[in-house]
């Protein structure tokens, strides 16, 4: 029989029990589809004598979790603790240089560090994989790494945050309460340890940076990736933006064209008409235009303990069979050093949504500042929906330059009239 690939595991949380159950489960499967079988080895944790609905007592326990890239009897590790510093970068660096392979679902230290650690991996030529950490249970890194490699990709955006786009679509079906959802998604297991995280548009961010690297070839800029989350959409938009034949997604976007490389991750108004308006609950999408493919279309399970184990055994398996390339398309060295596009040049719709005091002049003040934006408005609904009796103004802009939409939003900030601010959408219109 062939040698096993002995792994060790740091982390015994959502993903890592999922993978020990996925592994047992599956244990036949694996090896013959891997050539050879998958056997944990080593484990480690914060806290050994938790009852985590698996047993790990066949497991060598490891206290030190950052010793374990140095353990003799493992060929791999795979961390899934989570943070884009401490342990999980020692771990990560101590594995790449005793030269053993790393597999891991987290894209906060590859979207810090992920050059640095491939770099590491080149060196040694050994394997680094994080499958997972995109897109959880969704192949997307084989998608654009493999499946799409001979193609120049133009743009590549998408669902990212599994935690987000239930929260979304769970008030849309129910009307139901932002926290209150939030509290459910994290008793699911989607939610990073930080929820925070997710609904700020980091988690997406983080995401977004290293699809954009194997995309377009460039090196890791996650500082280049402008993040909004979801904490200021409300009810109201959710409503208004169905009337006018949206649905409100949080999209995370890269393009690479002779400017530099464009990153946002940002709540936008998605047709109807779109795929990704029609993705629903933890599901994740992501899209790839190529030369030559045309448009990918790749949706799945984000999060969660079974798809996010399916991807990192997935990595396991190549590994095993000894497949893998450069951890990011191409050698660290033949990256390109990626220029920031400046996003007031992009042209697009917005939805602008404002609650005003109801009274006289409010309208011809909104106005004023659009006209003096040069911001002409396409659709405009006005409710006195508020408990207060304040009114709830949505309104959808012609097509024009973000910085006159920025402008007329600046002219605004000093109205007395304004309750809160003004919360801004950009319509997905590719
Ligand atoms: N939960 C999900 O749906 C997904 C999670 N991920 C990523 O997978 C990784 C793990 O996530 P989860 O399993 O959800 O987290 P979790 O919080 O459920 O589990 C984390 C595990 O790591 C251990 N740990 C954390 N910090 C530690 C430290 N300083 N020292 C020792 N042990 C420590 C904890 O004891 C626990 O066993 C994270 O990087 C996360 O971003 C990626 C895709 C999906
Ligand atoms: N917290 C993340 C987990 C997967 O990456 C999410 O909600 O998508
Ligand atoms: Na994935």
């Amino acid at each position: 029989m062939a040698e096993p690939l002995k792994v060790a595991l740091a982390g015994l949380g959502t993903v890592g029990g999922g993978v020990i159950r996925l592994i047992d489960a599956n244990r036949a499967l694996i090896e013959r589809r891997a050539g050879r079988p998958i056997e944990i080895v080593a484990v480690s944790a914060r806290d050994r004598g938790k009852d985590r609905g698996v047993d790990i007592s066949r497991f060598q326990w490891v206290d030190d979790m950052t010793a374990l890239g140095e353990l003799s009897g493992a060929d791999v590790v795979v961390e899934l603790i989570g943070g884009s510093d401490g342990p999980a970068l020692t771990l990560a660096r101590n594995t790449l240089k005793s030269g053993k392979a790393f597999v891991t679902a987290n894209k906060a230290m590859i979207a810090h560090h992920g050059v640095d650690l491939a770099r590491l991996a080149d060196e040694k030529d050994i394997p680094l994989k994080f499958e997972a950490a995109v897109a959880g249970g969704i192949p997307v890194i084989k998608g654009l790494r493999e499946g799409a490699a001979a193609n120049e990709i133009m743009r590549v955006y998408g669902i990212l945050n599994g935690t987000c786009n239930y929260i979304l679509t769970t008030m849309e079906k129910d009307g139901r309460d932002f926290a209150e959802v939030l509290a459910e998604a994290q008793a699911l297991g989607y939610a990073e340890s930080d929820p925070s995280f997710d609904i700020d548009g980091v988690d997406a961010a983080h995401k977004l940076s290293i699809l954009a690297s194997l995309a377009f070839g460039s090196e890791l800029d996650f500082a280049g990736v402008a993040a909004t989350g979801i904490r200021h959409v409300i009810a109201a938009d959710i409503f208004e933006a169905a009337q006018l034949g949206f649905r409100v997604r949080l999209v995370g976007v890269a393009e690479a064209n002779g400017g530099g490389l464009f990153q946002r991750v940002h709540p936008c108004l998605v047709p109807i008409s779109h795929p990704l308006a029609h993705v629903a609950g933890s599901l994740n999408a992501v899209v790839a235009e190529g030369n030559f493919v045309g448009r990918l279309f790749f949706q799945g399970a984000g999060a969660g303990d079974g798809p996010t184990a399916s991807a990192v055994v997935a990595d396991l398996i190549d590994v095993a069979r000894n497949e893998y390339g450069p951890a990011f398309a191409m050698p660290v060295a033949s990256l390109a050093q990626p220029g920031r596009a400046d996003a007031g040049e992009r042209t697009g719709r917005c939805y602008i949504r404002l609650v005003v005091e109801d009274r006289t002049g409010v309208l011809a003040e909104i106005a004023t500042a659009m006209r003096d934006a040069a911001v002409s408005i396409e659709s405009f609904i006005q409710r006195g929906v508020t408990e207060d009796g304040d009114a709830v103004i949505a309104l959808v802009t012609h097509e024009c330059p973000e910085r006159n939409v920025a402008d007329a939003l600046q002219r605004l900030s000093g109205s007395t009239s304004l309750i809160g601010a003004p919360m801004l959408m950009h319509i997905l219109d590719f």
